[in-house]
């Protein structure tokens, strides 16, 4: 694992950088590869970046969407992760719809939501049960609680290492989210965290000992890169 650590002055700086980097790997990915695939995070701290590459001009035909997690409420829903990445970059681009791979969330049952999905992905990546595609990039966000995804503390779905998709569950409501051992086949994985509030999470997450199961980010660690792009206020008091 090739782990990056960079602290940025403020968010603006940090959705800049964020954007350089992302713009770097589609450009390699797509050289050498023809597409280029990421998986979004959700939350608030992504909605900025995404507006700022809606305002790019790029191989839309040539990138495809995913996401990393979902809460479990239809697509139209105010919680809804794809919903605000439509609103603040896909609704805004000439990206063929059939590049967007939203999570299922209208399934009675989560778990089989998840299952399709895991099916939908094994197709679009011509991988069989068991193996783990690796996305070019996978943008995560980290919780005050140092979850990451929809992988929350001392959850099943932490447990969760043959299977792609599973069900995430947040105070008692359900996500559909990448495993970690998913995530960990990334090419690249990017964190882009900002805010004082992360900064006792990011100490354990960053401490040479902690229990995994109680900060899930730990559990990142990609054979490919690791990036953690962090505004000051999020990175003050890691050390150098
Ligand atoms: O569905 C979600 O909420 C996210 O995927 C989640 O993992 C998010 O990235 C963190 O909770 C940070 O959220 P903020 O960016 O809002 O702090």
């Amino acid at each position: 694992m090739n782990k990056q650590v960079e602290i940025l002055s403020d968010q603006s700086a940090l959705v800049a950088r964020s954007l350089e980097l992302i713009l770097s790997k589609l450009e390699t990915a797509i050289a050498q590869r023809g597409q280029f695939t990421i998986a979004l995070s959700g939350g608030s701290t992504p909605k900025p970046l995404y507006e700022a590459i809606a305002a790019k001009d790029l191989p839309w035909d040539k990138i495809h969407v995913f996401w990393g997690d979902e809460r479990y409420v239809p697509p139209d829903h105010p919680d809804s992760n794809e919903l605000m990445a439509r609103r603040a970059w896909l609704d805004r681009v000439d990206i063929p719809a059939a590049n967007i791979h939203a999570m299922p969330t209208l399934d009675a049952d989560p778990a089989l939501s998840a299952a399709k999905h895991e099916q939908d992905l094994q197709e679009f990546f011509h991988t069989a049960p068991g193996e783990f595609p690796a996305l070019d990039v996978i943008l995560l966000g980290m919780g005050d609680d140092a979850h990451t995804a929809s992988l929350f503390p001392h959850t099943d779905a932490l447990k969760v290492s043959d299977r792609l998709i599973t069900v995430g569950n947040k105070d008692g409501n359900p996500r559909i989210t990448f495993t970690y051992p998913f995530i960990n086949a990334a090419r690249s994985v990017i964190f882009v965290v900002a805010g004082a509030n992360k900064r006792p999470a990011l100490a354990k997450v960053f401490a040479p000992e902690a229990d995994d199961f109680s900060y899930p980010s730990r559990l990142i660690r990609p054979q490919g890169e690791l990036w953690w792009l962090l505004d000051s206020a999020a990175g003050a008091e890691l050390p150098n």
